[in-house]
């Protein structure tokens, strides 16, 4: 053995020793694998030493030396260098040196772990006190991603604890995935182990289980100590702890309210009764995703997941996780277990935008990875600088091209997708606002369940019923902030232009098919848009607005006339503007002489007063705000197109306007709030309601 951290001559830029007191096999500038040369010695885990090592092209790396009497079986970990992840430490390699030693070569990640941030923390306090909010959320969904990732891998890291977590110049980091599993449990432990390592261990483990519910579980125990400073089961040996793991319920009174469900949760004995996956466990915290992170559902995205692993991996996953199928299968037996909440992302990534997102993903991968000096690097970029400039000519028309069939293609696959997906927690943005809706609406509902029948656990008795579940989402909704209502209305307000521009498409194409195409054949088409499309967004505000509540009958009706009067003035103006003919269809009910002169021209051509009213009054007399409304029984209700074209007709019959322009109107108004307004499935709140919180 050879003390070594004392002895670095280390890079100006690499950190300070952890452990400087620690005795290392390898010395600094020893020569390992052939190809990096150690710089000093980091630390030691329960499976061997950690080094800072160059290798030959300058790249810095890890080096996890596994302790010699260790059992490895490196084609199981070689998994594992498949996994590639923002939020998880690179595996580069698994090998093994000229006298049989085991090797991890990974990523070396320059900032502090957790459990080093945990001590910082401490020492700074006299009593245990939980992190800053902002820190315990960006270590928390850093470590949610990565985590996810892994699950959706169909890997299960059997191992999270603080000291495996990472800070890497700001980006959270899940290290030391995958090992546990490859390497002996019988023979891991030697001195290196700390009672540490116990507090994050669950129940099941002792029987042999691991699914990935113990990796939830690993995270509500962090969750609480980021929260408090604490784990929820301390002892002075592993024994007592792991009695407690077994036995003792955590107390959660130190616990901020918002989050003891999700801990009492997660940290449930029995592994059934746990979240089921890292997107419902990050459903019930009162949080948006980070810009986007998009978790795995159980069941929604397992297609996703297996594209991820290869089939070497399932295979060896199937081995390996026999033991949590069956606790699967036990738990679905297992009476009253709480549904989980499985929220989605509404559409699955276009395959051609992930194509190309992954293979920038390979290349930037390729390229960090790349064992070359500096200057041979520069040498690639000027030549692929060149290649590309040379060729201009013809890949920029290409690129144009692909954009113009391609745009228009994503935009009406996203909506399709979001219209027929059918278990999907509806946004009209994009995926991130679906995500924050649905962490809302679980998150917050189920932590206003329990606020409000002052239950700080999960232990359930009857389920709520409909007015409750529809009170909590309501409520839910009006604790989000203006800002993020009035991002969400844009969100939506873009969603119906895009909406309206098909319909321009589709009614122009119909209406125009056997006509000479002109300004003056189309400007009929581009006001009844322009005016669909000014009505929807009008109402889409409204529908944000009272979204929070049930709101009073009479008030709402007024107000929603008011919107219409406002729509009847801008399609009178616009109608000017676009000189669209005013007098189609008016004679066709009444006779245009019987008009009150205030109301229309003695051609019958309505003046303002007359588009005003006529809107005001199918505004007001339709609820025009309720296909607007989250909680609406259906996304997309035929029924109420229906009831609009109709309400229109009548209207129409005491107030007349353009036909059949009036009721396109009236339908695409419509048509398009419902298709852009975010919508809360009727099965989901199901869901919820038999969740028995
Ligand atoms: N990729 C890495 N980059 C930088 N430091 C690392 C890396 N991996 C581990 N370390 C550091 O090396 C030390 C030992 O890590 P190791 O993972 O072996 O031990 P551990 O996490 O304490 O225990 P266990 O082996 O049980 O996970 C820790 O201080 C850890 O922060």
């Amino acid at each position: 053995m050879v003390a070594v951290a004392d002895t670095v001559t280390s890079p100006s830029h690499a950190p300070v020793p952890r452990f400087p007191d620690m005795n290392f096999t390898h010395a600094p500038n020893e020569l390992v694998l052939d190809r990096y040369t150690i710089q000093r010695g980091i630390g030691m885990g329960g499976f061997g030493e950690v080094y800072f090592a160059i290798s030959k092209a300058g790249k810095e790396v890890a080096l996890k030396r596994i302790q010699r009497n260790l059992d490895v079986e490196l084609r199981g970990v070689s998994h594992c260098l498949n996994l590639k992840h923002n939020h998880l430490v690179s595996l580069h390699d698994v090998c093994r040196d000229q006298e049989d030693q085991a090797w991890v070569v990974m990523e070396y990640v320059d900032g502090p772990n957790l459990r080093e941030v945990f001590n910082q923390h401490d020492a700074a306090s006299t009593e245990p006190t939980g992190l800053p909010m902002q820190e315990i959320k960006r270590w928390f969904q850093g470590m949610a991603a990565g985590v996810d990732h892994l699950h959706g891998a169909g890997l299960v890291h059997r191992d999270l604890k603080p000291g495996n977590l990472f800070d890497d110049n700001g980006v959270i980091k899940v290290g030391d995935y995958g090992l546990s599993k490859f390497i002996s449990a019988s023979h891991r432990g030697g001195h290196t182990e700390s009672v540490g390592t116990f507090h994050y261990m669950a129940p099941e483990i002792g029987r042999g289980q691991y699914g990935r519910e113990i990796d939830i579980y690993a995270m509500g125990v962090m969750l609480f100590e980021m929260l408090t400073g604490r784990t929820p089961f301390d002892g002075e040996t592993p024994q007592e702890i792991i009695i407690k793991h077994l036995s003792a319920q955590p107390d959660l009174s130190s616990v901020p309210t918002p989050y003891r469900n999700c801990i009492a949760s997660c940290l449930e004995k029995d592994p059934s009764l746990r979240p089921s996956d890292v997107g419902s466990m990050m459903a019930m915290l009162p949080w948006e995703n980070a810009p986007g992170v998009y978790y795995y559902a159980s069941t929604a995205n397992e297609a996703d997941a297996r594209e991820a692993v290869s089939s070497q991996v399932r295979a060896d996953n199937e081995r390996v996780n026999q033991a949590t199928a069956k606790a699967n299968a036990a738990s679905q037996q297992s009476p009253n277990p709480i549904p989980p909440v499985t929220l989605r992302n509404p559409s699955p990534e276009e395959p051609i935008a992930r194509a190309v997102r992954n293979s920038f993903y390979d290349l930037n991968q390729w390229w960090r990875n790349l064992e070359r000096s500096p200057g041979s690097k520069f040498v690639i970029v000027i030549a692929a600088a060149m290649i590309l400039l040379i060729n201009t000519h013809w890949l920029l028309p290409m690129l144009s091209l692909v954009g113009i069939f391609y745009v228009p293609y994503y935009i009406i696959r996203h909506m399709v997708l979001q219209i027929s997906d059918p278990d999907t927690v509806a946004s009209s943005g994009p995926d991130s606002s679906v995500n924050h809706y649905a962490q809302q609406h679980a998150g917050q509902f189920t932590s206003a369940v329990n606020r409000d029948l002052n239950r700080p656990t999960s232990i359930p008795t009857k389920p709520p019923s409909k007015a409750q579940v529809q009170q909590m989402l309501r409520q839910s909704l009006s604790t989000r902030s203006r800002i993020t209502q009035a991002a969400e209305w844009t969100t939506s307000g873009m969603i119906s232009l895009i909406v309206a521009a098909t319909l321009l498409l589709i009614t122009s194409v119909i209406g125009l098919r056997n006509t000479t195409i002109s300004p003056m054949a189309l400007s009929p088409y581009v006001w009844m848009a322009c005016v669909v499309w000014i009505g929807s967004f009008g109402l889409l505000g409204l529908g944000k607005a009272w979204e929070s509540s049930e709101g009073e009958g009479l008030v709402r009706r007024l107000t929603s006339a008011f919107l219409g009067a406002g729509v009847g003035v801008v399609a009178y103006l616009l109608a000017d503007a676009l000189m669209v003919p005013m007098d189609m269809g008016l004679g066709r009910d009444i006779d245009a002489t019987s008009l009150p002169v205030s109301f229309y021209q003695s051609s019958g051509v309505p003046k303002a007063a007359a588009m005003m009213a006529h809107f005001a009054l199918l505004f007001g007399l339709l609820r025009m705000w309720k296909p607007v409304d989250p909680l609406r029984r259906a996304r997309l209700s035929l029924w109420a197109v229906a009831v609009a074209v109709v309400g229109e007709w009548v209207v129409h019959q005491i107030i007349p306007v353009p036909q059949p322009a009036g009721m396109l109107i009236a339908g695409g108004i419509i048509v398009m709030t419902q298709m852009s307004a975010p919508w809360v499935k009727a099965d989901s709140v199901a869901t919820l309601r038999a969740m028995k919180v």
